[in-house]
């Protein structure tokens, strides 16, 4: 297969021979992908942002930056580094948090292929590695004023452990009692289009005049926390998020009729008289494309609200007696300065040697990677973490830790 060997690079300094040329600001790993050696760390960060990556191509002797993609790690005082399938890298971060320590860089998947068609240039992709599975997202569609955020809100609290809303960006100024963070990320249009343009957002569309987005950070953080994660975002969105990478359920919400919706929106007062007659407007294209366009997969009427909500538990496995949903056990997985890596099959071993006064120890920690899901832009999903503790006189015991 060609593997890479776990390369260790400790304490760099300044100016150290690399044998590449390249000048070094510590901490980097060298990973030989083909003819391509990808160098992680010190060189090109920008020591606040994030790891920085540099390709060095052997066939042509030139240093190249690339576009970089992806939720990216935070700067950290070292890392490792190895070739994982000929197509990604694995990192483990040193003395990281315990959900922070497993990544993956992209260097040659499917996404990235297609990325570097798009961009031209060389692309990296970034993401972080976590432990189980999400369920499906859940998509809410449906005109302004129908009843969606209603019907959302009643579903969290009643099941707050078990669904996190994915929080959109827009350009619209907030109402009232709208909170910065927490109904929406309320963003100036030329950040938003920036942040458009380096890939950060699952779908966008211009709604009602504002632009409105979903980022993948959003739905990623709602599934990181164990939740499920639910979506407010119009036709335009539903359309391309249905085209996106993402797996989800897919609902479209109806009002009685034109005149209720009217009702509805005039009696919300949230919005002056020519926002809701451009709402209504659009209103009748989106019922259009929302019954016949075959995005949603269930199209439910939001005539009585208790009902409409009883459906939309049902719809969800929720009704009758709703499952308790349990949390998933925290993946306890720190590994520390002096760790090391090294690759068996799909296993992946991370060697983290503490030496006490009279008592070495020896914790393996394996991850098994056979079951990858996801990946750039969003999450690697599926990670399964085993660890060993071997003492000096032997194997000691193996903990599960998922
Ligand atoms: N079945 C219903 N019968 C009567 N009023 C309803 C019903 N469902 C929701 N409403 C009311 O209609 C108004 C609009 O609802 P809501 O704000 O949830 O709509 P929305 O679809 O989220 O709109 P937007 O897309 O503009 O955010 C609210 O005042 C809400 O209380
Ligand atoms: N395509 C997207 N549409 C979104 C998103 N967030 C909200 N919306 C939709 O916009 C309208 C108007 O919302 P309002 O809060 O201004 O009343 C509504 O239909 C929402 O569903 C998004 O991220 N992407």
């Amino acid at each position: 297969m060609g593997e890479a060997p776990a390369f260790f690079v400790d304490n760099l300094q300044n100016g150290f021979s690399n044998g590449f040329g390249l000048k070094s600001k510590g901490f980097e790993t060298f990973t030989d992908v083909g003819d391509k050696t990808f160098v992680i760390g010190g060189a090109n960060s920008d020591s606040t942002s994030s790891v920085g990556i540099q390709i060095y191509d052997k066939s042509t002797g030139k240093w190249v930056i690339p576009t970089v993609l992806g939720t990216k790690p935070k700067t950290c005082k070292g890392h490792s580094a190895i070739l994982l399938n000929e197509d990604r890298i694995m990192i483990s971060i040193r003395g990281s948090t315990p959900d922070d320590c497993i990544w993956f860089l992209e260097v040659d998947t499917e996404y990235v292929k297609e990325q570097k068609k798009d961009f031209g240039t060389e692309v990296v992709a970034w993401s972080k590695g976590v432990t189980g599975e999400a369920e499906k997202p859940v998509v809410i569609s449906g005109p302004s004023g129908v009843g969606k955020g209603t019907l959302i809100n009643m579903l969290m609290k009643e099941f707050p452990s078990m669904f996190g809303f994915s929080v959109s960006h827009t350009t619209r100024a907030p109402r009232g009692m709208e909170k910065n963070g927490v109904h929406y990320h309320f963003t100036e249009r030329n950040v938003m289009e920036n942040d458009i343009k380096h890939g950060k957002f699952l779908e966008f569309a211009s709604v009602h005049g504002n632009l409105y987005g979903t980022s993948i950070e959003a739905v990623e953080a709602v599934a990181d926390s164990g939740k499920r994660c639910i979506l407010d975002i119009d036709v335009q969105g539903a359309r391309s998020v249905r085209a996106s990478y993402l797996d989800a359920v897919f609902i479209f919400i109806c009002p009685p009729s034109m005149r209720e919706l009217e009702e509805r929106l005039r009696a919300r007062g949230t919005e002056t008289e020519d926002q809701i007659l451009k709402r209504l407007r659009n209103a009748e294209a989106e019922i259009e494309q929302g019954e016949s366009s075959g995005i949603f997969d269930y199209i439910l009427y939001n005539h009585n609200l208790e009902e409409c909500y009883e459906n939309l538990m049902e719809l969800l496995g929720l009704g009758g007696s709703a499952p308790i949903k349990q949390k998933p056990s925290s993946k306890v997985i720190d590994p520390p300065s002096n760790h090391s890596v090294s690759k068996i099959n799909n296993k992946m071993v991370i060697n983290c040697e503490t030496k006490e006064v009279g008592n070495e120890a020896k914790n393996l920690i394996i991850l098994d990677v056979s079951s990858l899901k996801g990946g750039a832009p969003g999450r690697t999903r599926g990670l399964n973490i085993h660890a060993i503790d071997l003492f000096s006189d032997g194997l000691n015991g193996i903990r599960e830790l998922r």
